[in-house]
């Protein structure tokens, strides 16, 4: 098999996709310290960590943000119910 590592081509992809999933950390970095400004808001008026009404209106809306973009639906919704589930879990150890 011929190395893969000399190939200017899957380097200038793997480029690309460095720079994409530097971005994608950055955009995390900031959700979760809006989320965590949620946990300690919820924890002081007495909230419950979890809102699941709040979680379907999510689900629904990237599903269909997923859709728009071509990428299948199913694989978002399973990346933002790991999401989900993870901020819920720091809320509750606030
Ligand atoms: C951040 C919140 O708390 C929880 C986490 C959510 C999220 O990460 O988006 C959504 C709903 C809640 O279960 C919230 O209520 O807005």
């Amino acid at each position: 098999m011929r190395n893969s590592i000399t190939n200017p081509q899957l380097l200038a992809l793997r480029e690309q996709i460095d720079i994409v999933d530097a971005e994608l950390v950055r955009l995390l970095g900031q959700r979760f310290g809006l989320t965590a400004q949620v946990g300690v808001l919820k924890k002081e008026v007495g909230l419950d960590a979890r809102d699941p009404d709040r979680e379907r209106l999510q689900i629904e809306k990237v599903r269909k943000l997923a859709a728009d973009s071509g990428v299948d639906p199913d694989i978002v919704e399973n990346f933002f119910q790991s999401l989900l589930k993870t901020v819920v879990q720091k809320h509750r150890e606030v």
